[in-house]
């Protein structure tokens, strides 16, 4: 796991941008795991200004969402699915229905999830994966106490994500849903490189416990330990608990540019 220690989220944004422009340059038709909340949005306006300076073109490339809430209305504003169309893909150029996501209004639940595994593997995995982190640790909406082997289902949000998202819901907890689909962790480790964004001290604790914790289902970050090409951007204040962040820093100032994240 590479720590990269950033003067802020607009820095970890362009370095993360920087990862995903080289990918699509030797790569035109990757796949790219694509995450929603507020941590992403640096890195989709970064792309956005890269695709309108004509520097990266995303015409064969695919997307993958990482989950959804279950029963959100399809033109619910705080779908997910709505959500990245708006930050991300109606920005740049994406052949329609190139970006996919779990299907949170599915009938049947467990055949949707069943399939949007079926298409990431169809597509040949994904390549590198963006990723935010819950306070609790969580990764897309795998909670506290997620096998670290799951696959994309159906899971029960806890009370801490559902404060943490009312901001979205106009602070209404109870408007938040009370259930998800997301990819699984062992679906999420499954892509090649891994581009986790942190800012501020509220995740602090659950960035420490990502990169220096024990492995537990507890804090289903850490499951990323296992990974062997993970990328992780953080700013001062979200890095402010690493127990080895001046060790972080020399090794990110001595590397050389042009190996990349
Ligand atoms: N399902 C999403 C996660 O994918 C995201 O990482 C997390 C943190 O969001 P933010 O980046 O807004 O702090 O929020 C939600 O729970």
């Amino acid at each position: 796991m590479e720590i990269v220690i950033t003067d802020g989220a607009d820095t970890s944004g362009r370095l993360a941008a920087d990862a995903i422009v080289a990918l699509l340059q030797r790569k035109p038709a990757a796949v790219l795991g694509l995450a929603t909340g507020s941590s992403p949005l640096p890195i989709y306006d970064a792309l956005a200004a890269r695709h309108s300076a004509g520097e990266v073109s995303f015409a064969q490339a695919r997307g993958f969402t990482l989950d959804e809430y279950v029963g959100l209305p399809a033109d619910h504003p705080e779908r997910y699915r709505t959500v990245i169309d708006t930050e991300f893909v109606s920005r740049v150029d994406f052949a329609p229905d190139a970006v996919q996501g779990p299907d949170g209004l599915a009938d049947d639940i467990a055949a949707a999830c069943a399939s949007y595994e079926a298409a990431i593997a169809a597509a040949g995995g994904v390549d590198l994966q963006i990723l935010g982190i819950g306070t609790d640790g969580h990764i897309g909406f795998n909670e506290p106490g997620s096998s670290l082997a799951s696959r994309t289902r159906i899971k029960t949000l806890t009370k801490q994500t559902r404060i943490d998202n009312a901001r979205f819901f106009g602070d209404q907890v109870d408007a938040v849903p009370t259930h998800c689909l997301t990819q699984g962790l062992a679906t999420i480790m499954s892509a090649r490189h891994i581009v986790l964004v942190a800012s501020g001290t509220g995740k602090a604790e659950a960035v420490h416990h990502m990169a220096e914790g024990a492995v537990s289902a507890m804090w289903p970050a850490t499951v990323l330990q296992h990974h062997p090409h993970v990328t992780v951007l953080v700013d001062q204040a979200a890095a402010s608990r690493l127990q080895l962040a001046d060790y972080y820093r020399q090794t990110w100032e001595a590397k050389p540019a042009w190996q990349g994240l």
